[in-house]
């Protein structure tokens, strides 16, 4: 069977993913017309708006969309037309952790799956390969296509696809220009095999051949959801030692550093920190140990869920070190956190280790002052009253103050804590900060970003995530 040749692609869903995946094809495909749609009418007027205020924030993002929109990449609420239109469809919408009902706190609610998978068979009235982006549990191909074969109409065929993306948030445009590799699966029949070599010949515009793997749409599915749980054990594994090392006088740093030059281990991604956040390690692994459970694999459920519970301990045991270290009480006392987002780079704030602390700050009765470079006030308030749902608003606005300079942060507070890894904030001024701190001037480094050495010589404590307190 010949592989059909890709000219209309939809993708819908414009977040974090669909946004920069889709407008990188454009860019790298000029003669496909990529158009991305979404319900969010306000995110929609984003990507248009006439001075390019995106969305998201994306190192690089901005200039790709600038050489594409108006050319070659469409962004629009009207997704019917889309559908209409389109010979392959990305489904790129949210996969929350479910609130309610079966498997709440663990399964991943496919509810915005399968709407967008309905509203697909309702409306096509061509042949469409449907190309599954989000990141679903294993097998959710299988609910699509009955879902798509029950509502098609006559001379309507439908293959689906798995195409989980890999791209980390902060560096999205360099991991789409060179991806390690893109991974498509697809049903091992000459219909699939031939879908599959539809959307790899979109890939192979940019993307060299042997990075591009085909495998079978379970093992897929599968893979997405195992490379983000690997990656977070590898965080969770050194951060588990780095409670060992503050209790040896062993540095966390020295440790991954041995540790990682081990060609079979490798040195990246073994940066201990004040827990990993981000909306996916923790939702993939929760939906990992649901699979495991559903399997009646207890046993393989517990392995995974522990490195969710790693996690959780290593932000409480954080926010203790705070307390503790400012001789057992903070009631009353102001603590600049530097950072908000989950990781430097990106104004996504998602399951940032932020929240939990200063929620922890809150609770103990401190007054926080917040300054992030990326992160709006608006998203910080939202997620602050999220965070303590029975504090009033009032209450929270009166403990905590958000502010436009990490100066201005740490003006008048007793400690400073380092909670993303911001580049500017090893370079500020530490002296000033210094002068205009309450001494004894406590700093926690939760994010090996500041000179330690260099930071005491000023006059801070300084106490360093993975290295014994001073
Ligand atoms: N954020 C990330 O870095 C990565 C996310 N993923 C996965 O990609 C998927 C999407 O994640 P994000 O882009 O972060 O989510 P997001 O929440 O930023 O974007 C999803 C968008 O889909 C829209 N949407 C939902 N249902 C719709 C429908 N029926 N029609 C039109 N639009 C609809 C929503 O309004 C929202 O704007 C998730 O499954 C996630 O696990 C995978 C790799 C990286
Ligand atoms: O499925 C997803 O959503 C994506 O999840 C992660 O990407 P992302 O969450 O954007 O960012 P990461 O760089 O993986 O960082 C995740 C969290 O781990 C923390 N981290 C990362 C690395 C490290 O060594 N130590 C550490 O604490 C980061 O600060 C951050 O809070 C994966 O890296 C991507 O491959 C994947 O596509």
């Amino acid at each position: 069977m010949a592989p059909l040749k890709v000219n209309k692609i939809l993708c819908i869903g414009a977040g974090y993913v669909g946004g920069p995946t889709c407008a990188v094809i454009a860019l790298k495909c000029p003669h496909i017309t990529v158009t991305i749609v979404d319900l969010n009418q306000a995110r929609i007027d984003a990507w248009n708006s006439a001075d390019f205020a995106l969305p998201i924030y994306e190192p690089g993002l901005e200039d790709v969309v600038r050489q594409c929109r108006g050319r070659n990449l469409f962004f629009s609420t009207d997704v019917d037309k889309g559908i209409r239109e389109a010979d392959l469809i990305f489904v790129s919408v949210n996969t929350p952790t479910k609130k309610s009902g079966v498997g709440a706190g663990f399964a991943a609610d496919l509810n915005y799956v399968e709407l967008a998978t309905r509203q697909i068979a309702a409306v096509a009235t061509s042949s469409k390969i449907v190309v599954e982006k989000s990141t679903v549990p294993c097998r959710t191909a299988e609910s699509m296509r009955t879902i798509l074969e029950a509502n098609s109409k006559p001379n309507c065929r439908f293959d689906i696809l798995s195409n989980p993306e890999f791209l980390a948030e902060g560096t999205a445009i360099s991991d789409l220009f060179s991806p390690d590799r893109v991974l498509i699966g697809s049903l091992q029949t000459p219909e699939g095999k031939a879908a599959c070599a539809s959307l790899a010949g979109v890939y192979a515009n940019w993307v060299p051949e042997n990075r591009i793997l085909t495998v079978g749409l379970w093992s897929s599915e599968l893979s997405k959801l195992a490379a983000n749980a690997m990656l977070a054990q590898r965080i969770s594994s050194v951060n588990a030692l780095s409670a060992i090392c503050e209790a040896t006088g062993a540095n966390i740093d020295e440790v991954a550093h041995a540790v990682g030059y081990d060609s079979r281990v490798g040195p990246k991604f073994l940066k201990a920190s004040v827990g990993f956040g981000g909306s996916c390690f923790q939702k993939d692994i929760l939906n990992l140990v649901y699979l495991s459970e559903s399997l009646h694999l207890p046993e393989v459920a517990a392995y995974w869920r522990q490195v969710v519970e790693m996690n959780e301990y290593q932000k409480r045991r954080f926010s203790k070190r705070v307390v503790d270290t400012l001789f057992n009480t903070i009631t009353g006392k102001r603590i600049a956190v530097l950072g908000f987002a989950f990781k430097a780079d990106t104004g996504d704030t998602r399951e940032s280790a932020a929240i939990t602390l200063i929620r922890d700050f809150q609770s103990e009765r401190a007054f926080v002052n917040i300054y992030d470079p990326q992160v709006s006030e608006t998203q910080i308030w939202s997620d602050l009253a999220e965070a303590s749902p029975t504090v009033p608003a009032e209450t929270i606005k009166k403990q905590v103050k958000i502010c436009g300079s990490a100066l201005e942060a740490c003006r008048d507070a007793e400690a400073v804590v380092i909670a993303t890894e911001w580049k500017e904030f090893k370079e500020i001024d530490w002296k000033e900060v210094y002068q205009h701190m309450k001494k004894p001037a406590f700093v926690f480094d939760g994010r090996l970003l500041v000179d330690a050495a260099a930071l005491t010589a000023i006059g801070f404590k300084v106490t360093t995530i993975g290295r014994p307190s001073l």
